[in-house]
């Protein structure tokens, strides 16, 4: 019946939106069902449904209305092989002979979340090859991994790069991927339907555990305890643990003393926020990988440098931005120039250009280092004080447009030669003092979200 429909609604659209969009968009959906108002389609990528949600949701929803007067909505699954395709046994843990208790599924896996497409630059090359040893499937040499970062930085691409890999490489292992906020979920139903013995098990007896933003479990008091058994249980069977959050264990806030110490036995490793050579690898990339779906586009001198020169803080929004070009592109059938940039990204470049100013970094340095902002701009030159100017020195360079004169104006009146003598003291002093470089990476970050 939903075949019926869907078949009937995918001719009206192959003739409405001709054979190419038809064979891009419309074809690899599938209709899942209807219910309540709200059709579910399941989509090869999410890049394919978010494009179909965003260009043809209203032409899909009126032909839909035809059998479903009430439908208002479609969402979109993605369609990808549960990450555990079969339940571990329900027997004591690491014991594989009994039948499986239930088919347990992961987190959905992104296709283009491959190695091949990851691309790797100075700010994640650390991050890009401890994921690539774990996805060996090797003996276990750092337990967990653990992969943090900023707001878009590529640490689930990471992670679901280990398990593609690991599902060519190590096919017999059970490897499951799932985020912190499912974990809770799973164990609460669990502690709902008394299940909690069968959650232990099936948590205890996989061969790979990976949870994606674990921040999310910080002050969940119970959920924290029992991630901190099954923790410990698979670090005991010596099975491979990969862990990513938004910041390093020992920033999570609210994450036990306990939690925080076993993670950091481990390989604890920084996507750093991404620099200009990596952007504009990042963009190519991508370029090719939206020219495989949409067919080829034009693009135009001086567009993915300039792009990369603009967006620079979150790869998810470079992404967009150039996703946006191409479907722009694709529909108007022109090249991709400068000129289109400016005019199809005004929103994106304006929020770009919203800049930190040089008080915002004064005020974050001192209440990162537990200063007063007076002795911040004050002449203090105890080294308590000393170091954390001469680091929002060091900022205020870096994140601001602002010239040392100026930068020096701001810090107290001071000479344009002190402040390049501190940006220059922490420059030499993040190669040796690791303490010194997490402070300034944290800051950094911070400054930018
Ligand atoms: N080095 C890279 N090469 C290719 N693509 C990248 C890279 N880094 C990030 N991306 C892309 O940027 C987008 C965001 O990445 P991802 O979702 O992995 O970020 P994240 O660090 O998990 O962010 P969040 O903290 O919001 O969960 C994805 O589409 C990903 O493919």
């Amino acid at each position: 019946m939903i075949a019926q429909q869907w078949s009937k609604v995918s001719k009206e659209l192959r003739q409405e939106l001709g054979e190419s969009s038809f064979k891009s968009w419309i074809e690899p959906l599938e209709l899942v069902g209807v219910e309540n108002g709200i059709a579910r389609l399941r989509a090869p990528s999410r890049f394919v449904g978010d494009w179909v949600k965003r260009n043809y949701h209203d032409k899909i929803v009126a032909r839909l209305r035809a059998d479903h007067a009430d439908l208002s909505q479609l969402e979109f699954s993605v369609s990808t092989a549960p990450i555990v395709r079969k339940a571990p046994s329900t027997g004591s843990a690491g014991s594989r002979t009994a039948e499986p208790a239930a088919v347990f599924e992961g987190a959905p896996l992104e296709g283009r979340y491959t190695f091949d497409n990851f691309v790797v630059g100075k700010p994640n090359e650390l991050a890009h090859a401890a994921a690539k040893r774990v996805a060996e499937g090797g003996p276990v040499t750092f337990n967990p991994l653990f992969l943090y970062g900023g707001v878009g930085l590529g640490k689930t691409h990471l992670m679901h790069a280990i398990v593609w890999e690991l599902s060519q490489t190590r096919p017999d292992l059970q490897v499951l991927y799932l985020s912190a906020e499912q974990f809770m979920y799973r164990f609460v139903q669990a502690l709902r339907d008394r299940q909690i013995m069968d959650f232990k098990n099936l948590f205890r007896s996989v061969d790979v555990l990976m949870v994606d933003d674990v921040q999310f479990i910080a002050g969940k008091d119970s959920t924290q305890e029992e991630f901190f058994h099954t923790f410990n249980a698979l670090v005991d069977q010596n099975k491979q643990i990969v862990i990513s959050a938004d910041c390093a264990p020992g920033e999570i806030k609210d994450l036990e003393d306990r939690i925080t110490s076993r993670m950091q036995c481990g390989l604890v490793v920084d996507l750093h926020p991404t620099d200009y050579e990596l952007r504009l690898g990042i963009l190519h990339r991508k370029a090719a990988i939206f020219a495989e779906t949409l067919g080829p586009v034009n693009v135009g001198d001086g567009v993915f440098e300039f792009l990369a020169h603009r967006i620079t803080n979150n790869v998810r929004v470079l992404e967009g931005a150039l996703q946006r070009l191409f479907a722009f592109s694709n529909l108007i059938g022109q090249e991709i120039t400068l000129d289109m940039v400016q005019d199809c990204l005004s929103d994106i470049l304006r929020s770009s250009d919203r800049r930190v100013t040089v008080e915002e970094i004064q005020r974050k340095v001192s209440e990162h280092f537990n200063i007063r902002l007076s002795d911040m701009l004050g002449p203090k030159r105890a080294r308590n004080i000393a170091r954390p100017r001469q680091i929002a020195m060091y900022l205020a360079k870096e994140l601001t447009s602002r010239s040392l004169p100026e930068i020096g104006r701001r810090f107290g009146g001071r000479d344009h030669t002190t402040i390049l003598y501190g940006v220059r003291k922490v420059e030499e002093m993040r190669g040796t003092d690791s303490q010194l470089g997490e402070d300034v990476d944290l800051l950094r970050r911070l400054l930018q979200s």
